[in-house]
């Protein structure tokens, strides 16, 4: 693309604007090809403007800056390089927000799990759909590994363009209120903007600065989107919304909602475990949802309310949402047996006291959790562990977690010293294949077992090294093994 034409993005101040082609943008020294414009971003460590020299050493035929730097090539400057990336990255992507539907996803929590369930009622309506988000960015069979939540503007429209080649109508993106700080979603209007609920999180270090900045900026996405869907149990909503600029759509229990639950149950066959609840206002409809946990109504119902703004039919809400699952969050798997195999990504005491509860409320025969400790990480969070899963699971089996550098019996000891403070059951088993191949070898008729720790991953990081490790092909090998 020609320089002159990518300028047009964004206001900036230049000498002479020499008629150049630009094959890439480039943030990253490190990263540079011949023939970028280099992009210099003020970051949390360090200054893109220090790397400016270094990038046309290395090739780069221009560089954005905020302020001028010493190189031999054309030099532009703006104001904010973080934003004008966002609007040079549309540009340079040909704007592909304009080629499918982009719906944002903010809120403390449920932005992965609401974002899956969007995904799945998209798709069940025969609507290809891709995702960004934690997990990384999925469409079709592809699955791209990514650092952030939210990634980098440019990365953002890089991927959108990816998702409307290959054919995706729907984009659906998890939008943290970081990457709405850093402009990291700046340069095209979402259809929709989602926001799921509000407390205490991300507060400190290079995050927010207090709970009035993390607000304000969860509230920038609606002022971004042309349509928010608002939950209005949440008793921050109208602060979230201050200053919006979109249409709004509401969801709650509260009556004046205008999709509202009632009427939720907890739903369990062996393999299934969920929450079946009914609709009212805009749709009359009942949904079951294959995602244990009352808090799954509301992801759920903002998935509705979302899709009822997109004239999705009902069945096909009622389809995608008794079908969802989410990779790795309390992701059941198919087994032969009368009882129930959940992996989760639960690996530190809150989010094992949350999943823990939450399974307890389906009154397993047995609640049986296997998990270890992550190596080179505070030891606190082994005590903290062992003490959640010996209070909350009727057995416990210890093992190995991504021991990094430490030796795995070490880690399990730390595990027992919160153990003992409670009077939970438990064996260890430090492998953590035969770990669980003795869960499925001694499951009981009604038990929920939990794999706890890995979710997503598919590997465990021993000496440095990440040695393949999926949980649901070590599962699949070792009922194949029992066939036998
Ligand atoms: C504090 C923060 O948000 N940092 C993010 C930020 O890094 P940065 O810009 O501060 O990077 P930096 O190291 O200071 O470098 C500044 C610039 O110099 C460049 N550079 C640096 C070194 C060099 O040799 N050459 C060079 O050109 C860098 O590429 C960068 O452009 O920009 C990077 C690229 O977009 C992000 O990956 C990185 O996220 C880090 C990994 C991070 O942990 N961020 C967290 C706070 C975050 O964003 N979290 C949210 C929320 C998640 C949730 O909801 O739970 C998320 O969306 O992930
Ligand atoms: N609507 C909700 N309300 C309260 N808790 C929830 C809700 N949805 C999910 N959770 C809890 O939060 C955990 C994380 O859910 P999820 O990954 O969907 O959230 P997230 O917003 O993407 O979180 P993160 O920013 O940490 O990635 C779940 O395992 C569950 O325990």
């Amino acid at each position: 693309m020609k320089l002159k034409q990518l300028l047009t993005a964004i206001p900036y101040r230049a000498e002479n604007v020499p008629d150049l082609d630009i094959c890439d943008l480039v943030y990253d020294s490190r990263l540079t090809v011949p023939g970028c414009a280099f992009v210099c971003l003020r970051g949390a460590n360090s200054d893109g403007h220090k790397y400016a020299a270094m990038a046309v050493e290395k090739g780069a035929v221009a560089v954005i800056a905020e302020e001028p730097v010493d190189v031999d090539v054309p030099v532009i400057l703006t104001e904010n390089t973080r934003l004008a990336l966002a609007y040079l990255s549309a540009e340079f992507f040909g704007h592909p927000a304009n080629d499918l539907k982009v719906i944002g996803i903010t809120g403390t929590k449920g932005k992965t799990t609401t974002a899956f369930m969007m995904r799945a009622i998209l798709e069940a309506a025969g609507h290809k759909t891709g995702v960004i988000g934690t997990i990384g960015v999925l469409y079709g069979d592809t699955l791209i590994q990514t650092d952030n939540t939210t990634p980098e503007n440019y990365q953002v429209q890089k991927f959108l363009r990816q998702m409307a080649d290959a054919g995706c109508e729907y984009c659906v993106m998890e939008v943290s209120s970081i990457g709405l700080k850093d402009h990291r979603v700046a340069g095209f209007t979402f259809d929709l903007g989602l926001f799921t609920n509000f407390s205490e999180d991300h507060i400190g270090g290079a995050e927010h600065k207090d709970m009035a900045e993390y607000m304000a900026c969860k509230s920038l996405l609606f002022r971004m989107c042309r349509t928010g869907i608002i939950n209005i149990d949440d008793p921050n909503w109208q602060g979230i919304v201050r200053e919006h600029t979109c249409a709004l759509v509401t969801y709650g229990y509260d009556e004046a909602a205008d999709m509202v639950a009632h009427g939720d149950e907890l739903i369990t066959t062996p393999g299934f475990l969920g929450v079946r609840f009914s609709v009212s206002g805009k749709l009359n409809f009942t949904a079951d949802v294959a995602i244990p946990g009352k808090f799954n109504v509301y992801n759920a119902l903002c998935a509705i309310t979302a899709c009822s703004v997109l004239d999705i039919p009902v069945e096909a809400m009622q389809a995608g949402l008794r079908a969802v699952k989410v990779k790795g969050r309390v992701e059941p798997v198919e087994m032969p047996g009368d009882f129930t195999l959940l992996i989760d990504y639960a690996h530190n005491a809150v989010s094992m006291e949350s999943i823990l509860t939450t399974l307890r409320a389906y009154n397993p025969k047995r609640l049986v959790c296997m998990f270890g400790a992550g190596g080179n990480r505070p030891k606190v969070r082994r005590y903290e562990m062992g003490e959640v899963s010996g209070r909350l699971a009727d057995l416990s089996v210890i093992t190995a977690d991504n021991s990094r550098y430490e030796n795995v019996l070490d880690i399990i000891e730390d595990i027992k010293v919160g153990m003992h403070k409670t009077d939970g059951k438990y064996i260890e088993i430090p492998d953590r294949r035969e770990a669980i191949r003795w869960c499925i070898e001694n499951a009981q008729p009604g038990d929920i077992i939990v794999l706890a720790g890995k979710g997503h991953e598919d590997y465990q990081e021993i000496e440095g090294k990440k040695y393949p490790f999926d949980e649901r092909v070590v599962i699949r090998e070792i009922l194949d093994s029992l066939k036998k």
